[in-house]
């Protein structure tokens, strides 16, 4: 049997894949949608995760702008933890590596994400639900008010359950928060180096309401987070007594560099007028992840994030051995 043959047959067991400690072998989040099982958090992350938002340091409510609403927690979750945390989830989330093709004008433009990316959740209109007696891999989709199952021709790409270890992250964040937002996506990205990055954008599509609540948890590298105002319109520039402000926000970006266990939320009227951005940071070789958890209201919600951050191209694995994500096979 050849090398690569023997090892697809022989798994890799978690014990293995995590030796940090002697810790019981973890259990896995298994569903038909995954393209192989997630490790749950081991309880060494898990226990301390649970306390974190009872423990945590008050945030910095950051409004000294004209529609700007955040709030920094500096850090959410201690150095420690947040450094164990991003090993487990880039080594367990599957990636993806997205092109697209968007029409300029007539001529379309193929575009390739500068970074990995993934996604899981459904919109409010869905919701999983486990039979306790079946295994987890069972879960199914059905809408939220008839109970009925969804077909599998109402969405693009089949919809994922938030594995364990992310559903562990949304709750220590909506605790956290206190504000009664609750999340029904989680969007990962990893940016391998310095060399990816996410363009200047704004998160307000409709699928997602008025004013949405963003909250962001970064881990791994730290790295600058810009964000500027959306060009001022001129019913902004026809009130009175504006002109300072005006200036204010013509001036440089606002920058915040996000380090691991930093939680930044946007919210109130900041999607709506701002634009943030990751910039690429020359020379940096270390890795960084991003998660964020938002709420979308209806399907066209679930078949954006799933188009922009599954796609249809290969899955990508973290390789310890190779120090870097590898395409799996298959
Ligand atoms: O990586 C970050 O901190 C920001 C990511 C982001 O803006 C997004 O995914 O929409
Ligand atoms: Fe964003």
């Amino acid at each position: 049997m050849s090398k690569r043959i023997q090892s697809f047959f022989t798994p890799i067991p978690n014990s293995k894949r995590h030796k940090l400690t002697d810790e019981a072998p973890l259990t896995t989040s298994r569903h038909a949608t995954y393209p192989f099982p997630i490790a749950d958090l081991p309880s060494r992350i898990a226990k301390p995760l649970a306390n974190v938002a009872s423990n945590k340091t008050p945030p910095k409510q950051i409004a000294n702008k004209p529609h700007l609403d955040l709030l920094y927690f500096q850090p959410l979750i201690p150095a420690p933890l947040a450094r164990d945390l991003f090993q487990v989830l880039r080594d367990e989330l599957p990636f993806y590596r997205v092109a697209y093709t968007i029409c300029r004008g007539a001529t379309p433009t193929q575009i390739a994400t500068p970074r990995y990316t993934t996604v899981f959740g459904v919109d409010d209109t869905a919701q999983f639900v486990a039979d306790p007696d079946a295994d987890p891999v069972s879960q199914v989709l059905v809408n939220r008010t008839s109970d009925r199952p969804i077909p599998s021709t109402q969405y693009q790409r089949t919809p994922r359950p938030l594995p364990a270890c992310l559903n562990a992250l949304r709750q220590c964040v909506e605790a956290a928060t206190s504000d009664a937002t609750r999340y029904n996506f989680c969007l990962v990205n990893y940016y391998a180096s310095g060399d990816d990055s996410i363009a200047y954008h704004s998160d307000d599509e409709r699928f997602l309401g008025a004013n949405p609540t963003i909250a962001s948890l970064s881990l791994g590298a730290s790295r600058d987070f810009l964000l500027k105002h959306k060009p001022v319109g001129a019913q902004m520039q026809r009130k009175q007594g504006e002109e300072e402000q005006q200036e204010d926000l013509e001036g440089p970006p606002l920058k915040f560099q996000l380090a691991p266990g930093d939680l930044l939320v946007m919210r109130g009227e900041t999607q709506a007028n701002w634009l943030h951005s990751i910039p690429k940071r020359r020379g940096s070789q270390q890795g960084r992840i991003n998660i964020t958890f938002r709420r979308a209201v209806v399907p066209a919600g679930t078949d954006n994030y799933y188009r922009y951050n599954v796609g249809d191209g290969p899955v990508y694995r973290w390789s310890r051995e190779a120090g870097e994500m590898r395409k799996t096979e298959g």
